[in-house]
């Protein structure tokens, strides 16, 4: 999913980025980067790792400047190669530096078209590399010497014309400062914060409102879908719709399961959105599962654990931990490559089994997308004593591939693909699977904001709000991006383009 963060300081503001970063982690687990503008020059560091790894104190002292963006990645175009961490760099126009979250829809076409037409050599397999190029010519096409925020503006404009797909962005243009924008259906979060200081008004961008607090910056509002907002380096705010028709259709999984419960996310609590769907699949529970004799209930910890308890004060049941989480193993879904999410989960979650033992359980997920956890967590419960095993699902059957920052290319491997709910578990092998309908879980995340009336669903009903993907698309998608990209062993991938990528050396 990536996260993203950028600042316009008064101060240094390579700590707030890095204290962003570390609190923006569960987006991207991959690859970390930092680049700060000082003196008009960049300063970067960027590498695979987590956060915490990747940026050491003698790393942190090159990145001084007070202008700054940040980024973790979680790969879903291109590969895992530290050539493809971010942020990226172009030299020209002025020298902006950019980083991304999400995907493009039409990246095939605009590789061609950037370099037929701008003349401009994209050195990796990235589709953020080649959006930077985007606006970086249309910047270059667009701007005398002495660029003004309308000029920024138009040049937004034209790229929101061109490129099709998910996109929240931030750039920072030595000289002038921040640039970001949220693509004109606002599938991917950005918010905007402030903090006052004795010096004057700091400004922020970032994937999620949780950032803000990290770093004490104000709340001021989210980027609206299509909106540019630009910060100049003296602090001064401008910003402009530059998209027409601009709607907003955030994507429902940030809900489910990527984002943070304490960000806001478009107005809406991604916590109180969690209680919601307990609340909806308790009832569901309640109406069709009347005469499974469940005991209790427990969460597959982390991110199922909020709709869980809600699960269990609906029905009327105690709801208790079952599992205890490694707290320094991350999140397996956005793992690269199967082999590794697999062998994680075990890695990851360990039963208390007198929690099992002799019990019917009803273990609650917020989402089951491969099964690896699911069938993994189910033999678990049976190994630990569990008389019966029920499975809830809070969202619902995942049939569908992700296009828009999600690494779900390829139905084939979802394991709800061409089966019903028997056949998916016969899969998993629980006494019973249950899923949330796809009309509640959008009542759980809308009832916190009623004028959202649309949201991204694709994964579980195929309807692809940018309007652009097709079957032929999505198997064009599934044959660039196998397996083979993500489980490419890290050590191959690295060789191939090490020296050509300014690393900011160890
Ligand atoms: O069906 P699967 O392919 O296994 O994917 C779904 C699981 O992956 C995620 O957990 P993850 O470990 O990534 O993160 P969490 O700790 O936030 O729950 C999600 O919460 C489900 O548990
Ligand atoms: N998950 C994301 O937002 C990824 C951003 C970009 N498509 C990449 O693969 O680096
Ligand atoms: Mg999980």
């Amino acid at each position: 999913m990536c996260g993203i963060v950028g600042i316009v300081g008064k101060e240094p503001v390579n700590q707030s980025i890095y204290d962003a970063l570390i609190v923006l982690q569960h987006r991207g687990q991959d690859a970390a980067g930092i680049m700060t503008i000082e003196n008009n020059m960049f300063n970067l560091r960027k590498a695979n790792g987590l956060v915490r790894d990747v940026f050491h104190t003698r790393h942190m002292k090159r990145l001084s400047g007070n202008v700054g963006i940040g980024h973790c990645r979680y790969p879903t175009a291109g590969s895992s190669s530290s050539a493809e961490a971010q942020p990226f760099y172009v030299n020209s126009p002025f020298g902006i530096a950019f980083a991304h979250n999400g995907n493009l829809t039409n990246a095939h076409e605009l590789q061609d078209e950037v370099f037929r037409i701008a003349r401009r050599h994209i050195n990796t397999t990235s589709d953020s590399e080649l959006l930077l190029n985007i606006i970086a010519h249309e910047l270059q096409s667009n701007a005398s010497m002495n660029i003004q925020p309308n000029d920024i503006f138009d040049a937004v404009e034209k790229v929101h014309k061109k490129i099709r797909g998910a996109y929240a962005v931030v750039a920072a243009v030595i000289g002038y400062g921040m640039v970001a924008f949220r693509d004109p259906h606002g599938i991917r979060p950005l918010v905007l914060g402030k903090r006052q200081t004795e010096k004057g008004d700091e400004y922020m961008v970032a994937s999620e409102s949780v950032a803000l607090d990290a770093v004490g910056f104000q709340f001021v509002r989210d980027v609206a879908p299509g909106e540019a907002i630009y910060v100049t380096e003296e602090g001064e705010l401008f910003t402009r719709q530059c998209a027409e028709n601009a709607v907003c259709n955030p994507c429902i999984f940030e809900f489910v399961y990527f984002a943070r419960p304490d960000s806001f996310i478009d107005g809406i609590s991604v916590y109180a959105s969690r209680v919601n769907m307990g609340t909806k699949l308790g009832e569901k529970i309640k109406r069709e599962w009347a005469d499974k004799d469940i005991d209790v209930v427990i969460p597959i910890p982390e991110t199922s654990m909020d709709v869980a308890l809600q699960i269990a004060n609906t029905l009327g049941l105690p709801y208790r931990q079952g599992f205890v989480k490694n707290r320094y193993i991350g999140r397996t879904f956005i793992m690269p490559g199967q082999t590794m999410r697999r062998k994680s989960v075990r890695r990851k979650l360990n039963a208390i089994s007198s929690e099992f033992k002799g019990k019917n359980v009803l273990l609650v997920d917020d989402s089951i997308v491969r099964g690896t956890t699911s069938e993994q967590i189910i033999e678990m419960a049976r190994e630990s004593g569990a008389n019966k095993v029920y499975f809830a699902s809070a969202a619902p059957e995942i049939r569908f591939p992700n296009v828009y920052g999600i690494d779900m290319p390829s139905a084939v491997e979802l394991i709800a693909y061409g089966r019903e709910i028997e056949q998916i578990n016969d899969c998993i092998k629980a006494d019973g699977l249950i899923f949330q309908d796809i009309d509640d879980l959008v009542d759980a995340v809308s009832l916190e904001n009623k004028s959202i009336t649309k949201f991204e669903t694709s994964v579980f009903d195929g309807d692809y709000v940018t309007g652009d993907v097709d079957q032929a698309y999505l198997e064009r998608v599934d044959k660039a991006r196998g397996e083979s990209v993500s489980t490419t062993p890290r050590i191959q991938t690295e060789l191939t383009n090490l020296e050509m990528h300014n690393m900011g050396t160890d």
